[in-house]
């Protein structure tokens, strides 16, 4: 594969140049990348063709490399050693209770808090202490393109901020609440690591007791999202939008919730993400009146 090498943080314009070939993708490892070259133009370095991966399926958060489903063998470990290089392997058997927590272990390197960037925002976490879905990369950058500059946002369980930093990003006036003081410290670091101090107040404590005025918008983050909905309609007016989170359907309990405390309510359903053997992350839209 014909390449030009340049600096990681070149990246982003060189693949935008006339040279750059888009139907292949860049390689990177450390501080340099390798741009593939379209025929025609000079070029670096000839470097051998990749193989396609055919291994175990893998995220990357940062520089770790984190498995879940079954124990990866040694030799899957291996193999994403080879492709990607991590700093760090790590199996993740489950995420348990209601903080969230990861259960994991270390296969390669040692844990360490990285840095993942996304849709242009920063993440600081250690996925070895705080959780970070994969799979909900579409909602979160959803959350960001629906946000209003100005309006007033309730992040209920805000963790590290994946919802938080996008909608504060797009303009939104967000009170973000985490009870977990570890997952609380890096949100508290990510605020301030994307510049959103002005936009953001965070506060660390169960949000049943921070929730305070009224909120244009609610995001309810957590599969027993609907136990909280009592609490989350007392912070709401005509108009409120409340993005309500669930492991399958409940929307029916929900409707009663909002109609029993003299709303009407409009109820949309969106899928986010497969979750197990006939089961899904669900987000019901709710908008009040
Ligand atoms: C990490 S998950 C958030 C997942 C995230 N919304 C996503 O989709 O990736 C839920 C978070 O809610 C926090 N949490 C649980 N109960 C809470 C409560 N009563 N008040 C505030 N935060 C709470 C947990 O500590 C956890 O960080």
């Amino acid at each position: 594969m014909r390449v030009r090498r340049v600096g990681k943080e070149a990246l982003a314009a060189a693949v935008r140049e006339p040279w750059a070939d888009p139907s292949r993708r860049p390689y990177v490892e450390g501080e340099t990348a390798w741009v593939p070259v379209r025929d025609g133009y000079p070029c670096d370095d000839d470097l051998p063709e990749r193989r396609p991966y055919g291994g175990r399926p893998f995220q990357m958060i940062g520089d770790t490399a984190v498995v879940r489903g079954r124990r990866p063998t040694a030799e899957e470990v291996a193999a994403i050693l080879a492709w990607r290089r991590p700093a760090c392997v790590l199996y993740l058997a489950a995420i348990e209770g209601v903080r969230r927590l990861p259960a994991v272990e270390t296969l390669y390197g040692e844990a360490h808090p990285v840095c993942h960037h996304e849709n242009g925002l920063c993440y600081r976490l250690n996925p070895a202490e705080v959780m970070y879905a994969a799979g909900n990369l579409e909602e979160r950058a959803l959350m960001g393109r629906t946000a209003q500059e100005g309006e007033r946002v309730a992040d209920m369980f805000a963790g590290i901020g994946y919802f938080t930093l996008p909608m504060a990003a797009a303009g939104a006036n967000v009170h973000a609440m985490e009870i977990n003081p570890v997952s609380f410290g890096y949100l508290a670091e990510n605020i301030e690591a994307n510049g959103l101090t002005g936009r953001v107040r965070a506060e660390c404590g169960d949000c049943r007791r921070l929730l305070a005025g009224t909120y244009d918008r609610i995001v309810m983050g957590h599969f027993d999202a609907v136990a909280f909905l009592s609490e989350a309609l007392a912070h709401a007016r005509g108009g409120t939008v409340i993005h309500l989170h669930a492991l399958g359907d409940v929307a029916d309990a929900a409707r009663v919730s909002a109609e029993s405390t003299g709303f009407k309510v409009r109820i949309a359903t969106r899928k986010v993400k497969k979750y197990g053997p006939h089961i899904w992350h669900i987000v019901h839209d709710m908008v009040l009146s």
